[in-house]
């Protein structure tokens, strides 16, 4: 019999799928005192793990240092010329040749595979520490109760289960005249086998992902093109960091064309051409297709066994994670709430708390903060100004450059912002956009005021270091109080 959320902490929870949804769901279920087994085709850790967070951000630490290193001539570093003759001269003057810094880029994949393959054994080996069983195969339900797993042998085996976790992710949405072929044809997942660097890359999407590897091949030295079917890039995004981003990768050398969505690519003999909707083409050496994601929800036996799915393909769940057939939960991308590691990760410990009987918070996206890897970063959290405008909130906004700030002048950091949203009437802080090198950072403060719905006036009481980059976090905080008493 299968165990109601009222229930004392029991029975044998089935997790399918193994990134942060699944894996996290795993370890709190555990803690609960339930028999636990996560059944995982790829790897422990997921796609987050091994084709999307892990490996995106180690390549994107790599493309930081190139920015860094193209700013260290104006910081007064000068690196003599090489006597063979393997770099030649950089920067303004040309009087002092420099160093030209160059990718390795089997040497930077192998880094990036390495690392991501460390953290899935490290995840397996805490997994395996607490005692969750792990299954290597394919899951499908075939009762809300029961879980068939194929094996990579091809056997099958049933697990009878009192709970059930879907939590299998997403994968890379291809156009059907692009089909990827690994080689110049790419999506996100096979950008780490490249033998060299792209002489010119072709992005095509400029959402966070395409926004993401344009800035890091940019920096990495590529010619890239971005093909953005919007009127700017990271239509999602806050409008002035996304502007501020757009002219940041034109300085730097990308082409951005907008309006232009691609409907097919196919190769040449030495690259790719790309063929927009209106008939232009692009030609490259290379194209990446970040045109979005679809939930992995096919062939799981979910609409067999009564789970809804949304008309995108998603498992509809409540805020804690329920599906709407007892007992089956889902977690993650396959939800379509919202596509965070964060987020998959907060879904399924709600899951579990819920299918466990343990206290429950329900999910709320109210203080989730996210930030997009480009150069310069771009943190948010709380309410979005377009949010705020959509649902009529009565709220006031400040916002400084960087370029004002102390620290920034001294690291000769231009490109980046402060924006806080608060409430016209309580002062309370809504929301606040962060752009700027490690804003992934320097947005923690802020979302410890959302969160805790301090109001502008309390940040502003708090000190900051001086010189620092959150310093302006705590002047923007104040300008807000100085228009309260207008
Ligand atoms: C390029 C890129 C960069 C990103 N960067 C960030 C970031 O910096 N920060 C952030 O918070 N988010 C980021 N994301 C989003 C993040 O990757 C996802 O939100 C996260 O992976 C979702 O976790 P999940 O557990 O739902 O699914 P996944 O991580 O996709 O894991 C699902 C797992 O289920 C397995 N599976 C699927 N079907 C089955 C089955 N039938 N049987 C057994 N196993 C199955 C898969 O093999 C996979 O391992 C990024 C996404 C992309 C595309
Ligand atoms: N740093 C991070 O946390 C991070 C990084 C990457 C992704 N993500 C998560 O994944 C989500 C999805 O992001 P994404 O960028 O992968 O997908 P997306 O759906 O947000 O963006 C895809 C973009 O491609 C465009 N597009 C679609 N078809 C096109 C075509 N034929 N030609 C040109 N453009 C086309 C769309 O208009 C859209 O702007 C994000 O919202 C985020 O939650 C997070």
């Amino acid at each position: 019999m299968r165990a109601a959320a009222d229930d004392p902490p029991a029975g044998h929870v089935v997790v399918v799928g193994g990134g942060p949804g699944g894996y996290e769901a795993a370890l709190v279920a555990r803690r609960l005192g339930a028999r636990v087994t996560v059944v995982e085709r790829a790897g422990l850790g997921g796609s987050a793990v091994l084709t999307d967070v892990v490996p995106s951000k180690t390549l994107i630490a790599t493309a930081e240092w190139m920015t860094i290193a193209d700013r260290a001539p104006e910081l007064g570093i000068r690196l003599d010329a090489l006597a063979d003759g393997d770099a030649g001269p950089v920067g303004a003057g040309g009087a002092a040749a420099v160093l030209r810094h160059r990718i390795d880029l089997p040497a930077v994949n192998a880094r990036v595979q390495a690392l991501a393959s460390a953290q899935s054994q490290d995840i397996r080996a805490r997994l395996d520490r607490e005692g969750v069983e792990i299954v290597t195969g394919t899951g499908r339900l075939v009762a809300p109760d029961r879980v068939a797993v194929t094996g990579t042998d091809g056997r099958e085996q049933e697990l009878a289960a009192d709970v059930v976790l879907v939590a299998t992710g997403a994968r890379p949405r291809v156009l059907p005249d692009a089909r990827p072929d690994g080689e110049r044809i790419l999506t996100w997942t096979q950008m780490y086998d490249l033998p060299e660097l792209p002489e010119r890359l072709v992005v095509v999407g400029s959402g966070v992902t395409g926004a993401e590897f344009a800035g890091a091949y940019t920096s990495l030295g590529a010619d890239v093109v971005l093909v953005s079917s919007r009127d700017r890039v990271l239509p999602g995004e806050d409008a002035d960091a996304a502007e501020l981003i757009e002219r940041v990768f034109t300085q730097r050398g990308m082409t951005v064309m907008s309006r232009s969505r691609a409907s097919s690519a196919r190769r040449t003999a030495d690259g790719v051409v790309v063929t927009l909707e209106d008939g232009r083409t692009v030609e490259g050496s290379h194209v990446l297709f970040a045109v979005g994601s679809v939930p992995t929800t096919s062939g799981l036996g979910l609409e067999e066994v009564g789970v809804r799915l949304t008309p995108s393909g998603h498992v509809e769940v409540d805020k804690v994670s329920r599906t709407n057939v007892r007992g089956v939960y889902a977690a993650g991308d396959c939800t379509g709430v919202l596509p965070l590691a964060s987020v998959a990760a907060t879904q399924g410990r709600i899951a579990m708390s819920h299918a466990l009987g343990d206290a429950v918070r329900p999910l709320s996206l109210r203080s989730i903060s996210a930030n997009i890897f480009t150069a310069p970063e771009i943190a948010t959290v709380g309410l979005s100004e377009a949010r705020l405008q959509e649902t009529g909130t009565h709220y006031r906004t400040s916002m400084l450059p960087l370029a004002r700030n102390p620290r920034a002048k001294m690291l000769g950091v231009r490109d980046g912002f402060v924006k806080i949203f608060a409430h016209t009437g309580t002062g309370t802080v809504l929301g606040a956009v962060v752009v700027g090198p490690r804003a992934s950072e320097s947005i923690f403060p802020l979302t410890l005021a959302v969160t805790h719905n301090l109001t502008a006036d309390q940040v502003a009481e708090a000190s900051t270091v001086y010189p620092s980059m959150s310093g302006t976090i705590g002047e923007v905080a104040r300008m807000l109080h100085q228009r309260a008493q207008d």
